[in-house]
């Protein structure tokens, strides 16, 4: 039977854990459109995200993110990075699991902490402790990472191009079975 790669591939997780960079190469193996939420939200706003919370608060990144990954999900046979935070909204969980194949991109805080700690574009890790922080949301956002996903990948110590090698055949066992 011929494989059909064709619908949208939704990727959640943590901050640093390769959403971002995952997605951007996924979307190139299968020939989609990539997008990013965050991406979005900065060209629609002109802003960077980190500004957006300085100035409106989390609350109204949220509203914004919500309206993005609405819009976006409703489009066909992309790759969506969404933001880490994406799953805590239930209106953003429906989205993305009635509208596309979602893959969770697991790391160890560590890891996750190594990735993330040099980029200042990540407001809530701009804490005194920011890998007691990345452990507290571990801890709250790993059942939703885990409710909504169709397939899991442990992404620590995982080069990008193996990622992809993994990734491959878990969606295609959903797709063509
Ligand atoms: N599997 C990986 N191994 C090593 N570094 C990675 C891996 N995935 C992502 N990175 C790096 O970690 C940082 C965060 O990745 P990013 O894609 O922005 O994550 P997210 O979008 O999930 O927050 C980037 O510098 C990226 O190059
Ligand atoms: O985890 C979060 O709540 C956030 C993650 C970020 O995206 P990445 O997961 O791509 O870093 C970005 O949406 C914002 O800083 C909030
Ligand atoms: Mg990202």
């Amino acid at each position: 039977m011929a494989l059909d790669m064709t619908g949208n591939f939704f990727l959640v997780g943590l901050m640093g854990a390769g959403k971002t960079t995952v997605g951007r190469a996924l979307a190139k193996r299968f020939d989609k459109q990539f997008y990013d939420s965050d991406h979005e939200i900065e060209s629609k706003t002109g802003v960077k995200i980190a500004t957006i919370f300085e100035i409106e608060g989390e609350s109204k990144f949220r509203e914004r993110e919500c309206e993005m990954i609405d819009e976006l999900s409703q489009l066909q046979n992309i790759v969506l990075a969404t933001g880490g935070g994406a799953v805590m909204n239930p209106d953003n969980r429906r989205c993305l699991k009635e509208r596309g194949l979602v893959i969770y991109l697991r790391a160890s805080v560590d890891d996750l902490y190594l990735r993330t700690k040099l980029d200042k574009n990540r407001p809530l890790l701009q804490t005194a402790n920011p890998k007691a922080r990345l452990q507290e949301l571990f801890e709250i956002r790993d059942p939703l990472y885990r409710e909504v996903a169709d397939v899991v990948i442990d992404t620590s110590r995982q080069t990008v191009a193996t990622l992809l090698t993994q990734i491959e055949p878990k969606l295609e066992a959903l797709l063509n079975d």
